[in-house]
């Protein structure tokens, strides 16, 4: 797809993550790609992916624009989501359309500041999208300053500064896309068709849905505890 189009491509739609990490039941490149097909088919308009290699299984299967990033842990940083160049470059050699990376307030483990870290990317890839994952208000509105394409509400509840809820932070994505400055993800614990109708009429540009889809172990275990829960066989 033409890369300018692709925010455009974006709108209104559902995109989903699909993601298994190491210890997860679904883990393999090759089920996050047929999981992937499965999204396509069911008509989402792009596909959240981590790690080079899911990123490239996903590419050879499905036509989708992949939003990419690459989770890394690195000692003495809370910053994860594609912390540094080198998985920049990683993500985008496997072939993503569109990099996601950690916007927040945390130091990043490469000492280089946000600003500095989103001018080496565009530098490096002017033709990808950016998707500056951020946890709260303040986080969005420096990522827009900065001029990246997309903002997205990933990691509201993942910092400790962040607000911690269990339902999605729709009061943010309200916020941030009443700027009406640069488009808004809304992602983050949206389990429901009612959640991602409510944000988008509150103007999020898209919503992102990764756990309640391709996760079936955590999707196992809310219908176990409702069901445990009204016939109050909960151990209780
Ligand atoms: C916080 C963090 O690391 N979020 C990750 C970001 O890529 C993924 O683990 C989430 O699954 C994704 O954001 C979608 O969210 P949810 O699975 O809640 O629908």
């Amino acid at each position: 797809m033409n890369e300018a189009l692709i925010i455009d491509s974006l709108k209104d739609g559902f995109i989903v993550s699909c993601q298994a990490l190491e210890q997860e039941p679904l883990f393999g490149a090759e089920l996050m790609a047929s999981m992937a097909v499965a999204a396509e088919e069911g008509g989402a308009v792009a596909i959240r992916a981590n790690t080079p290699r899911d990123i490239a299984a996903i590419k050879r299967k499905s036509a989708l624009p992949v939003i990419g990033l690459y989770k890394k842990h690195y000692p003495g940083s809370e910053v994860y989501i594609t912390p540094t160049l080198q998985e920049i470059r990683e993500i985008a050699e496997a072939g993503a359309d569109l990099l996601a990376f950690d916007a927040t307030q945390l130091p990043r483990p490469d000492g280089r500041s946000l600003q500095e870290f989103v001018a080496a990317i565009r530098l490096a890839y002017p033709h990808l999208r950016l998707v500056a994952d951020i946890s709260t208000y303040e986080e969005g509105v420096a990522a827009m300053a900065l001029g990246v394409d997309l903002v997205s509400t990933t990691l509201s509840g993942y910092t400790s500064y962040s607000t911690q809820q269990e339902q999605p932070d729709i009061d943010l994505v309200s916020r941030l896309a009443a700027l009406r400055r640069t488009p808004v993800l809304a992602e983050g614990r949206i389990w429901t068709p009612e959640e991602c109708i409510a944000c988008l009429r509150l103007g999020a540009h898209a919503v992102v849905v990764g756990t309640a889809i391709t996760r079936p172990q955590e999707i196992t275990k809310r219908f176990v505890q409702a069901i445990r829960g009204a016939l109050n066989h909960d151990g209780s």
